[in-house]
């Protein structure tokens, strides 16, 4: 068969260079739905990721988001050792005011017609709500209330992952896993941040903590005794920690010339502004990265056990746990390969694909 080329930055092109195995694109004029729905990997098992409703300021962003988010679940859900592969969904619109019981349940429509190849689950702009719409439509939704059967609020089970992940980065660092004493900085408390800081201050850590949202604030420096600081002045502050659990992008050509801090390990997804680059500028600064898609992997873990229809919140709790000797792992790769910690992880998620799908051909 001959070869077609296809555009660097085109449709097609954007799918060759990323590998997916489909891509749909969802319509429907009566509810005003636009979505896309990205299926990057299925050898692990169905895809899984969630749903985004996000004002994008044109189709490209969307596409170009769908595409990453849904790349990045490949590689959070094998590095994490559950049978799930990477997909995400975006939809084009105005959480506050384009949401409809019709244009949700016009998504489930499409997402039940790639017949379980991809579960949803909600994502920023999407909430519970919403959900059992789509799941009106389709059973291949999770992340459902436990009042519905399902695993309830992921953000504990994240939150704990992060905290081991973060223990298990003091380890490299100081010798020992233990955070008493030390000074971490959580930028932003909601619900992953709030869970996190808890922690925390139960091992007697010294926390900072910041928000654009004060009632939070408020609430958990009332709480736990954490330290306000402004939002800004927080890559400023002189701490042995950093946990980025607000934005993604935080670490950046700006920022990595103002942390002093020794260790990056936090629950936001995508911190890296550029993987490459700024994983490589961690290295070079001896900062210690915690890839965000390992140590934030506790929400997907407690998802993935009501997927399979076995949900325990004890199970997901020690699959969990599992975070700190893969984050130990990978530092060893990383020193041994003489790579970025990122690169790293991105490896071992990389060769359980592998492996796997070898596995897959035996029989
Ligand atoms: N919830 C989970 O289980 C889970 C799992 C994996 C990854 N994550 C990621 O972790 C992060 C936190 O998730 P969450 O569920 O706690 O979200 P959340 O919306 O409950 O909390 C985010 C908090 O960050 C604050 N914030 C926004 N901009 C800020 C800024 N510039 N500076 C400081 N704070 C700011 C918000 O006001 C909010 O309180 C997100 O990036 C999310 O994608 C969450």
């Amino acid at each position: 068969m001959s070869e077609t080329t296809f555009q660097e930055g085109s449709v097609f092109g954007q799918v060759v260079k990323n590998e997916h195995e489909q891509v749909v694109f969802c319509y429907d004029k009566a509810s005003g739905l636009k979505a896309i729905i990205a299926v990057h990997n299925t050898v692990l098992g169905p895809a899984a990721g969630g749903t985004r409703m996000w004002m994008y300021k044109n189709e490209a962003d969307a596409l170009n988001d769908v595409l990453r988010l849904s790349r990045g679940m490949t590689l959070k859900n094998s590095v994490a050792g559950i049978n799930l592969g990477g997909g995400k969904a975006v939809i084009i619109g105005n959480s506050r005011t384009d949401k409809s019981e019709a244009l949700f349940r016009s998504f489930g429509k499409y997402v039940n017609s790639l017949a379980g190849k991809y579960i949803t689950a909600e994502d920023v702009g999407i909430g519970t709500s919403d959900m059992e719409y789509v799941g009106m439509e389709t059973e291949h939704v999770s992340g459902l209330p436990e009042s519905m059967g399902g695993g309830g609020d992921p953000s504990p089970v994240t939150a704990y992952g992060v905290y081991l992940g973060m223990k298990a980065s003091a380890k490299k660092a100081y010798g020992s896993d233990s955070l008493t004493g030390k000074k971490v900085s959580v930028q932003g408390v909601g619900h992953v941040g709030e869970h996190l800081v808890e922690r925390l201050t139960n091992e007697n850590a010294t926390v900072y903590i910041s928000d654009i949202n004060e009632d939070s604030l408020k609430q958990v420096s009332e709480k736990f005794g954490a330290t306000v600081v402004n939002k800004d002045e927080i890559y400023d502050l002189d701490v042995d920690i950093y946990a980025p659990c607000a934005l993604g992008a935080t670490i950046n050509n700006d920022t990595l010339q103002r942390l002093k801090c020794d260790i990056v390990a936090g629950a936001a997804n995508n911190q890296l502004r550029d993987e490459t680059v700024h994983a490589n500028a961690c290295k070079d600064k001896n900062i210690i990265y915690a890839p965000d898609f390992l140590i934030n992997s506790g929400g997907i873990i407690n998802v993935y056990y009501e997927i399979i229809k076995s949900y325990n919140r004890d199970r997901a709790f020690a699959h969990t746990e599992k975070i700190y000797d893969t984050t130990l792992e990978l530092f060893k790769k990383a020193e041994e390969e003489n790579i970025n910690t990122h690169e790293a992880a991105v490896r071992i998620a990389l060769k359980r694909i592998e492996d796997v799908g070898r596995l897959k051909t035996t029989f």
